[in-house]
């Protein structure tokens, strides 16, 4: 749970730290903002997505399943600026599906809070191979992160891309060259 409190003392420090005044008018609501924006931002870190991937159903069909383009909103953990963009997930189901909705949600749990790409990407195939119990799990994110755009090297348009597999599509090129293809 974000504490208010010290959120918006640290912001009116933050905002007499870099030579603005706090109480002028157009700031006076900031520090709230602020701390109402971090409960937001951060919510992931009070969700488990556990909760999210406990209800399955069964399964006939336990080819690939894919959910793509699920676009995300982060904050990188060096600078607390935004990175965003998408990601993409596969998985081999063994006997058990997940609604559709929980990859999604499962990406927010673990986007919405201080994070690394490639840690976030980890955090979801670890999360859907302990909860799902599936074949197999790859998922890719690809993002812009602003702390390498609006400051530092400024690089608009780079992106980065962090890719994780487990179980069934660890060193199985076939199968990753097929998710590849259904990511287009
Ligand atoms: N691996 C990884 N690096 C990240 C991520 N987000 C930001 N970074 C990098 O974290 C690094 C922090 O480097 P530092 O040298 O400690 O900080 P800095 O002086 O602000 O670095 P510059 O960005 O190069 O100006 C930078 O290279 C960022 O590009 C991420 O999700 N994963
Ligand atoms: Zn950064």
């Amino acid at each position: 749970m974000v504490d208010h409190k010290k959120v918006e003392q640290a912001i009116r420090l933050l905002l007499e730290g870099i030579g603005e005044d706090p109480d002028r008018e157009g700031l006076a609501e900031t520090p709230d903002r602020i701390a109402r924006m971090y409960e937001e931002i951060c919510g992931g870190m009070n969700e488990d997505a556990a909760e999210h991937l406990k209800k399955t159903f069964t399964a006939e069909n336990n080819e690939m399943v894919v959910e793509k383009d699920i676009t995300f909103y982060s904050m990188c953990e060096h600078h607390m600026l935004p990175f965003y963009g998408k990601v993409h997930i596969a998985y081999i189901p063994d006997g058990k599906v997940v609604g559709l909705s929980k990859l999604a949600r499962t990406v927010e749990v673990f986007a919405r809070r201080l994070q690394l790409q490639e840690q976030m990407t980890a955090q979801i195939a670890d999360a859907l191979m302990e909860n799902l119990h599936p074949k197999g799990v790859m998922v890719l994110a690809e993002a812009e992160h602003m702390c390498m755009t609006m400051r530092g090297i400024k690089k608009p348009g780079s992106k980065t891309v962090s890719v994780v597999t487990r179980g069934a599509f660890e060193e199985n090129e076939k199968l990753q060259n097929m998710f590849f293809r259904m990511i287009g």
